[in-house]
């Protein structure tokens, strides 16, 4: 067969689940295309920004265990490429002592042993100082998490996959992707021709996904990444090693995080996890600000030390799973009938139901930065058939036909 291709795999889209994906195959000696259709770097889908947050702080007990291993995988890419991708500051989590979400992160951290700090109102400002813990909440800090220098590590593992052998044509949008024991792919350039697919797309996943005959009951938001001033500079700086921080509940809302003050000096960034539903092509003509109606009352009672007034706001998507239902369009694999979903925000990591050399990987969410390596890993597992690393059951599209949950 492999006189009849040109690549072993093709990966569509180089965001940082497709880099990561590329990347592992080519490791696995597997002669890979990665194609992106933007001129890169670009700043139009989830993976752009200076930085990111990486912690084992969640709900769940799979996304912690993942990782574990994840930071290995990191520290790796890190050694490899001689960059320093990760900076240690740890992550505040503060919520209403007594609720559903803020215990559960505590029980999964101490379940696992993870280190962590337990603060009460006494040495809370001794440690955290220009916070207010509102009153009622618990805090705790999961020690080694911290910031990911997100664009560098996006340039990191691209250039790793060329020292690889690996391809990456940019600038190149893929138009059609034909299934069959060979897929072909039609790109803006050209016809290529390989034994795998893997669909990476982000926001764009639903449109590429569509010429294999499955769509994912994904939503696309707009967030907006906002960023305040520090009234006296320094005083939330990463060099001071003040802590990335998330708060569970505020008001009537759920999580709000923050990064310290870094790439734009004097100005902290935080921002609200969610937004409102756009077209990743026409992302700038959705102008929703109410989220930041909620972020200006949450600065001036939680962070004194702000400007209670975003200085800057940018724009960044997030492709998530929402009320909406699983089509399967015609084809040999049915699932019956459209269903009503609830929503959950867990990726969605598959092979195509009918065609199993068409592996995705979907709907990160807000959340998914930090997982780049393990999904690189384990996408590259779907497409080689080997056992996956993890139990992929939370993550496989069957799940649509279950209850699910929400999560963070
Ligand atoms: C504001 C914000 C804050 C976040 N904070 C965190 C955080 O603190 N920690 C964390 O872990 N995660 C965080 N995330 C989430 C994380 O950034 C995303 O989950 C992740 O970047 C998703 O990557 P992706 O590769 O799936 O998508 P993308 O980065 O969007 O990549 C998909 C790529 O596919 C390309 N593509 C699409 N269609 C085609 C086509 N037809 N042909 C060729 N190429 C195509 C696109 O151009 C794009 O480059 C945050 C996200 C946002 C928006
Ligand atoms: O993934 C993360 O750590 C951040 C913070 C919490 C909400 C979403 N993204």
């Amino acid at each position: 067969m492999s006189t009849n291709v040109d690549y072993d795999c093709i990966v569509i889209g180089a965001g940082v689940q497709g880099s990561f994906t590329a990347y592992q195959l080519a490791k696995k000696n597997q002669r890979t295309l990665l194609l992106e259709q933007f001129v890169l770097p670009h700043t139009r889908g989830s993976s752009h920004g200076q930085t990111r947050i990486i912690r084992k702080a969640y709900q769940q007990d799979f996304y912690t265990h993942m990782m574990e291993e994840c930071y290995e995988l990191w520290a790796q890419l890190e050694r490899e490429a001689g960059v320093k991708l990760y900076r240690q500051t740890g992550l505040l989590v503060m919520g209403p002592e007594e609720s559903q979400g803020y215990q559960m992160i505590k029980n999964t951290l101490q379940k696992n042993k993870v280190p962590i700090e337990i603060l009460n109102r006494d040495n809370f400002s001794q440690h955290i100082p220009n916070v207010n813990l509102a009153l009622g909440d618990g805090a705790m800090v999961d020690i080694t998490a911290g910031v990911l220098y997100a664009d560098r590590a996006l340039k990191t593992v691209q250039r790793q996959f060329e020292k690889l052998g690996g391809v990456i044509r940019d600038n190149e949008q893929v138009t059609d992707v034909k299934p069959g024991p060979v897929v072909t792919v039609t790109t803006s350039a050209g016809v290529y021709r390989a034994k795998s697919v893997v669909v990476t797309a982000g926001p764009w996943a639903n449109r590429l996904l569509a010429h294999t005959g499955l769509q994912l009951p994904l939503t696309v938001v707009k967030i907006n990444v906002c960023y305040w001033k520090e009234k006296v500079p320094g005083s939330y700086n990463v060099k001071q090693r003040f802590p990335c921080f998330l708060l569970t509940e505020f008001e009537e809302t759920k999580d709000i995080y923050g990064l310290p003050s870094n790439e734009y000096p004097g100005l902290m960034k935080i921002c609200y996890h969610g937004g409102s539903e756009t077209n990743p092509d026409q992302r700038d003509k959705t102008t929703n600000r109410s989220d930041i109606d909620i972020l200006q009352r949450c600065v001036a009672c939680c962070f004194p030390g702000l400007v209670p007034e975003p200085a800057v706001v940018e724009s960044c998507l997030y492709t998530g799973l929402g009320v909406v239902t699983v089509r399967i369009l015609g084809g040999a694999y049915r699932v019956g009938t459209t269903q009503q979903l609830t929503p959950d925000h867990h990726f969605v990591l598959d092979c195509h139901p009918s065609h199993s050399n068409i592996v995705f990987g979907a709907g990160f969410s807000g959340h998914g930065f930090k997982f780049g390596p393990i999904i690189g890993k384990l996408l590259c597992e779907l497409v080689l058939g080997e056992v996956p690393s993890y139990d992929l059951s939370p993550f496989r599209i069957r799940r649509f036909q279950d209850k699910t949950k929400s999560a963070l």
